[in-house]
């Protein structure tokens, strides 16, 4: 480790648990809860997706002791830019959301939403299409490979298509098959080794989130490793979460495309002021919590406790984001 573990003790004397309403349900939710502590180097975000189990979870403890025990690495930019996140909506309501981005000159739109069909999808991206230059789509693995070469062949021209299919060979099989680049976020992000998809020549982008991937620190690492595009992006992170990605964002060796570190846009309240882009650009910050912020209701936070307790003795003991945050 970079540091040493704190006492759980230590961590329940700051921590905080928050609840974000969102403007429009986005990966089944809306409302976004977050447990935040502050440690020697500033406030850190624990904020796992309440249906992932304890292992995966530890991954996202490690990223906010990061943060409040180390702070971020040194800047080599004061400006990243970013994307527009696109939930799948209506078509007629692309343009409400993508106008709150900020001068975005690209968007990332939801598509392959369970319940919702290929013209849905085709309505939504060519409403975006009429507002912004450059769109990339992410189908979060829910299509089969005939159905990802079908939807890709359909769509046009788009930066590149964000896990088409859930398995890496899956997304192999897709790569061959069309010209549009491949991005790899839950084959990254929830695999036992994140580097396997790139191994296996199964896409052309990477998309990082630093909390899932376990810290700044390890997802540079990670990125050093690998000869793909690399596009850091948020998990729906408060604004302290988020001042991790845009930290990390502004630590690569080269600028990144487009980031999708634009969705404190989605909440309408946040921890603090939300990063909002100006001409399409974030800067990075130190973020404090405001005492204003909507707080879980006391049964939710004492769930979140538990879950920080159960977690932290993972990190205590031979848990591999506890190893080190540079594993
Ligand atoms: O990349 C973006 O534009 C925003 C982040 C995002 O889409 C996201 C946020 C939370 C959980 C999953 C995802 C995802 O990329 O699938
Ligand atoms: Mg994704």
């Amino acid at each position: 480790m970079l540091f040493d573990l704190p006492g759980i003790d230590d961590l329940l004397d700051t921590a905080i648990v928050v609840a974000l309403p969102m403007r429009e349900r986005f990966r089944g939710i809306s409302v976004r809860e977050a447990l935040l502590v502050r440690g020697p180097a500033g406030w850190g975000e624990f904020a796992p997706f309440v249906e992932y189990d304890d292992a995966e979870a530890a991954w996202w403890l490690a990223a906010g002791l990061e943060a409040a025990w180390v702070g971020p690495p040194p800047a080599r930019r004061d400006r990243v830019p970013v994307n527009a996140t696109v939930p799948a909506v209506p078509a007629d309501d692309v343009a409400d959301i993508v106008a709150r981005f900020g001068g975005v000159r690209t968007a990332k739109v939801k598509v392959a939403e369970p319940g919702q069909s290929l013209d849905d999808d085709l309505a939504r991206v060519a409403a975006v299409r009429q507002l912004l230059p450059h769109v990339r789509v992410d189908a979060n693995g829910r299509w089969t490979v005939e159905q990802a070469v079908e939807a890709i062949g359909a769509l046009g021209a788009l930066q590149y298509v964000e896990q088409p299919c859930a398995t890496i060979d899956e997304l192999a099989r897709v790569r061959a098959a069309v010209d549009t680049p491949i991005a790899a976020d839950e084959s990254i992000r929830r695999a036992d080794d994140p580097l396997r998809v790139v191994r296996a020549g199964a896409a052309d982008v990477a998309v990082l989130k630093v909390a899932p991937l376990g810290g700044m620190r390890r997802v540079l690492r990670l990125a050093e490793q690998i000869d793909l595009t690399v596009v850091i992006s948020s998990a729906l992170d408060t604004a302290v979460g988020m001042s991790a990605g845009v930290a990390t964002a502004a630590a690569l060796p080269v600028t990144p495309p487009a980031c999708g570190l634009g969705t404190g846009s989605m909440f309408t309240a946040d921890v603090a002021a939300p990063f909002v882009a100006v001409d399409g650009m974030l800067t990075p910050r130190v973020v404090e919590p405001d005492p204003v912020t909507p707080s879980a209701t006391a049964d939710r936070r004492a769930w979140w406790v538990e879950r920080l307790r159960r977690c932290h003795a993972l990190l205590a003991h031979h848990h591999p984001a506890g190893q080190g945050l540079v594993c």
